[in-house]
């Protein structure tokens, strides 16, 4: 018997090593809550991950097998697991932070140790890091020839489940899931959306019949809602890469129109972000913590707490800044056009550290992946690869009236401007004292002026630069 060990990969559909382990031998599929992972955790995530490992187990049992939960360093309770159930190896699919690799080695020395054999997998990507290099074999930093080459790569076909006749169970140590409390948790407020396959499929065949013919479009739009949300889904891996590209590639073959594809090529394209920066995070792991892109006199961020906390309880004054916090907050999510918008906020307005800014996203964000927020903040900061040149600030003013012109987007997470019109919401900052209290007593004045600070974030990235 073999044991398939899941980590960030939470289905048995389209899972290539759960594929491998059944296509060998019988298969226990086990589960390790891991301390030392946990203890990077948030509410959000732990309380997403419970779910997609209560659809998993759901899933199994309907087969007459069961998924083993187990808890503790899975290099001593791996071994001690094969030793009880009789099983001679252990397959599982590779992750690629700097946390999963140390996990692995030390699960591969003590599985060696007790004489049990292991093979590991490429499966969260559809191109391995390393594997698409510039023409002299170095890693991308500029995104642009990366994805060409990604797109023009073929890409595997996804796997199908296994049969049930392969696969075995055991509860292991949790009869019942564990609750969040018993893993050191609260419960979460946030209203976080459902995890699990079955989810994720239906999310990308909704999104699949119409949205992402219009992907291109209108996916800035942060009222319209027309992205995937798939990104908790493939970080958690309760959908495949495979099975995903499979439902575009269907989609491109359905598409009325050349503008059509162009969008189904658009989306694919930021399926290929994603790889883009986990390539650049297993060749930079020192961008977990510093700048991709140095600065000769180093970037001298300002210090306010006070501005700090205003952005995160979404209380600035700025109303497309306050509703994505609030979104944030309130769904453990947030629109992709308005995470650019209040990374900007904090870092070119505020001039505020990346780092606050992704160690907050790192606490609500139930998709939070440390490659692809990393790689956003960087961006947003100017200190990335392929990021926002440091000239170029976004005034978070005309992007609220360009991508939120109704106001929708801003009303339904700011209830306290609800009956303000449109034109007044983005010239909040235009409007005496009085007719702010007049208008939305319980919402705050901006806490700072946009065009000043500008003016002081260019000032400050210029001495970064050395030339002031
Ligand atoms: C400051 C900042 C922080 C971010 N943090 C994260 C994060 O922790 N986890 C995360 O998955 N994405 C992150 N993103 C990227 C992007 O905002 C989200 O992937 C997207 O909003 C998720 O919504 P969706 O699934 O509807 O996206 P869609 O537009 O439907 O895109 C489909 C998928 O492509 C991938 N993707 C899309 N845009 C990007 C991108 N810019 N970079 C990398 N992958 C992308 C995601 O997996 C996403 O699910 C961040 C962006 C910024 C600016």
């Amino acid at each position: 018997m073999l044991v398939h060990w899941h980590r960030a990969d939470l289905r048995a559909t389209d899972n290539l090593g759960l594929s491998k382990a059944t296509g060998e031998d019988d298969v226990l599929p086990v589960f390790v809550f891991d301390d030392e992972v946990l203890a990077h955790a948030s509410p959000n995530r732990v309380a997403y991950m419970l779910d997609a490992l209560s659809s998993l187990r759901e899933w199994y049992r309907e087969r007459d097998a069961d998924l083993c939960l187990l808890r503790g360093d899975p290099s001593a309770v791996l071994p001690d697991c094969c030793a009880e159930h009789d099983a001679n190896g252990v397959f599982w699919n590779r992750g690629y932070s700097g946390l999963a690799s140390e996990r692995d080695e030390a699960v591969k020395a003590a599985l060696s140790d007790e004489g049990v054999g292991y093979a590991d997998f490429h499966d969260a990507l559809h191109h391995e890091p390393g594997s698409i290099t510039t023409n002299d074999g170095d890693p991308y930093s500029v995104y642009t020839y990366f994805w060409k080459k990604w797109r023009d790569r073929e890409k595997e076909p996804a796997y199908d489940a296994p049969d049930a006749d392969s696969l075995v169970g055991a509860p292991g140590e949790f009869d019942d899931l564990p609750t969040p409390d018993d893993l050191g948790f609260e419960e979460t407020d946030a209203n976080v959306e459902p995890a699990g396959h079955d989810a994720a499929r239906d999310r990308l065949d909704r999104f699949c019949e119409s949205a992402i013919y219009e992907y291109d479009e209108r996916r800035d739009y942060p009222w319209e809602a027309k992205t995937s949300k798939l990104s908790a889904h493939l970080k958690w891996g309760t959908v495949g890469v495979r099975e995903v590209y499979e439902a575009t590639e269907d989609a491109m073959a359905d598409a009325p129109d050349e503008d059509a594809r162009e969008s189904v090529e658009e989306f694919q394209a930021q399926l290929a972000w994603r790889e883009f920066y986990t390539h650049v995070l297993e060749f930079n792991p020192e961008v977990v913590t510093q700048n991709y892109k140095e600065y000769q006199e180093g970037i001298d961020w300002r210090e306010d707490d006070d501005e700090l906390q205003a952005w995160k309880d979404g209380e600035t004054g700025f109303p497309i800044v306050d509703a994505g916090m609030r979104q944030l907050r309130e769904e453990a999510w947030m629109h992709n056009r308005v995470r650019m918008v209040v990374a900007s906020f904090l870092t070119k307005d505020l001039m505020l550290d990346w780092r606050h800014g992704y160690d907050h996203f790192r606490e609500h964000l139930a998709d939070h992946d440390t490659a692809n927020d990393n790689g956003g903040w960087q961006w947003a900061a100017s200190t990335g690869t392929d990021a926002q040149p440091y000239f170029r600030i976004f005034n978070p003013w005309s992007q609220q009236e360009r991508y939120d012109e109704n106001a929708e987007y801003i009303t339904e997470y700011v209830p306290e401007l609800a009956g303000v019109d449109a034109e007044t919401i983005h010239e909040w900052h235009e409007l005496g004292v009085d007719e702010r209290g007049r208008l939305a007593p319980d919402y705050p004045a901006p806490i700072c002026d946009h065009g000043e600070r500008r003016e002081a974030a260019l000032a400050m990235f210029k001495r970064a630069r050395g030339e002031e």
